[in-house]
């Protein structure tokens, strides 16, 4: 390593973390320690000394990214904390419900910081509202094993939430650690937290308020995103691409973004024009017919995206609140349930729910967290009722 070079942790060695999160750091001058309890792909980072993104579709170009290491953190924790004690950042893109796995060794890197280091910025990069902050909770419950307190927490570690936005598709088997990405990205890092010390990360849009962000890109693109993997697998298509391509698949994605729409334009005030061109963009994008994603991918772990603050519940249980029609938020909720992709486990465990014995209320409340009283209850179990009607025998 190059003495004074600046070192990032990032956990979660998959498509984003290799294809976005890895290369702005890198790309930032960042010394790249990739984290991940996949034995054969840290077996592949070691052995492989740089790797290209390759940005598909319009005004895409090559990138090379090199000067990383990876380590396995499910079997070399010593070397990972080490690590992360000598880290400058650490970011995550592992999934939301993974975050509590990767805390222990953050606090136990944090607790190993030598005097000296300067505090380590720790920023989730997953699709969720508050991600860092999921995080730093999980890791301040495991920093006091360690015999740090809040405090010390404070005096060693900074925490910012950021919104993450690129399509990064499943990759080829053979293509080993190269990574076919779209060209467009966003990440959006609160700045707040940093003070007068923000990290230099090119690319990185720093915002005051990190709340309408990552509420308009969950709510738009991967409301959308998802409602064209739903009702597109539906009708027959794998990519997403060919989905978007049968008008009456993007008729049902472009009413369920109409929808959002009138939910951020309402509570944040954003322009409507400005809106629907951050609508057609983000059309325009999963149409990208070189983007080899899948309906599969888009639509994976069901139940996490039908849960009560995701891209469907959460903005239609707010427009309901607000007297707005929420019927095609509803429409891609059916098409949600009827997800049964045969390598989910989340699919499966869909599946048994409504295939179950439960009532139509009480399976409503499960996947949804929406009580009796809620204004979209009702409308939440009609779904539930027809997608079960609609089941195979
Ligand atoms: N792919 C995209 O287009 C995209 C875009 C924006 C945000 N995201 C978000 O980024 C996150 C990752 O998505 P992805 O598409 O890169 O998934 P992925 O499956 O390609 O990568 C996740 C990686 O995390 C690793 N992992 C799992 N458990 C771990 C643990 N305990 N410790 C360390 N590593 C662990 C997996 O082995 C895998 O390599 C998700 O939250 C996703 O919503 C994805
Ligand atoms: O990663 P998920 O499962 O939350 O959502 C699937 C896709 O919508 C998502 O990965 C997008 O490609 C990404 O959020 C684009 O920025």
């Amino acid at each position: 390593m190059e003495s004074g070079q600046r070192t990032a942790v990032h956990f979660g060695a998959g498509n984003i973390g290799r294809g976005f999160v890895g290369l702005l750091l890198h790309d930032a001058g960042y010394r790249l320690v990739f984290a991940d309890v996949a034995a054969p792909l840290i077996d592949a980072i070691n052995a492989t000394p740089s790797y290209t993104v390759h940005e598909v579709g319009e005004g895409g170009v090559d990138h090379l990214v090199d000067g990383y290491a990876g380590v396995n953190s499910a079997t070399n924790e010593t070397e990972l904390v080490d690590r992360i004690a000598e880290a400058d950042v650490v970011t995550t893109a592992v999934g939301p419900s993974i975050l509590k796995f990767v805390a222990p060794a953050i606090a136990r890197g944090i607790a190993a910081r030598p005097a000296s280091a300067g505090p380590l910025a720790v920023m989730a990069c997953e699709n969720a509202i508050n991600a860092t902050d999921i995080l730093e909770q999980e890791v301040r419950a495991a920093a006091k094993g360690e015999g740090l307190d809040d405090a010390d927490v404070d005096a060693r570690s900074v925490f910012a939430n950021t919104a993450v936005d690129r399509i990064v598709p499943a990759q080829d088997p053979g293509a080993g650690l190269d990574v076919r990405v779209e060209p467009y990205f966003e990440w959006a890092i609160e700045q707040e937290p940093f003070g007068d010390d923000v990290p230099d990360i090119p690319g990185v849009t720093w915002v005051d308020s990190l709340g309408p962000y990552i509420e308009r890109k969950l709510f738009t693109v991967n409301t959308g995103h998802a409602s064209a993997a739903y009702f597109g697998r539906l009708a027959g298509a794998q990519k997403i691409s060919d989905a978007l391509a049968m008008p009456e698949v993007r008729a049902k994605v472009e009413a369920v973004l109409a929808e959002t729409k009138a939910l951020l334009v309402a509570k944040y005030g954003f322009a409507p024009e400005q809106q629907q061109a951050y609508v057609e963009k983000i059309l325009g994008r999963f149409a990208n017919p070189e983007l080899p994603d899948t309906v599969e991918r888009v639509g994976r772990a069901p139940l996490r995206k039908l849960s009560r603050h995701e891209r469907f519940v959460g903005p239609a249980a707010e427009l309901a609140e607000r007297g707005l029609p929420a019927d095609a938020l509803l429409a891609a909720m059916g098409a949600a349930l009827a997800f049964d992709a045969p390598d989910d486990e989340e699919a499966a465990r869909l599946q048994a729910l409504l295939g179950g014995d439960s009532s139509h209320e009480d399976v409503a409340e499960e996947l949804t967290g929406l009580g009796a009283d809620h204004p979209l209850h009702d409308a939440v179990v009609g779904v539930v009722k027809g997608a079960r009607e609609a089941q195979p025998d």
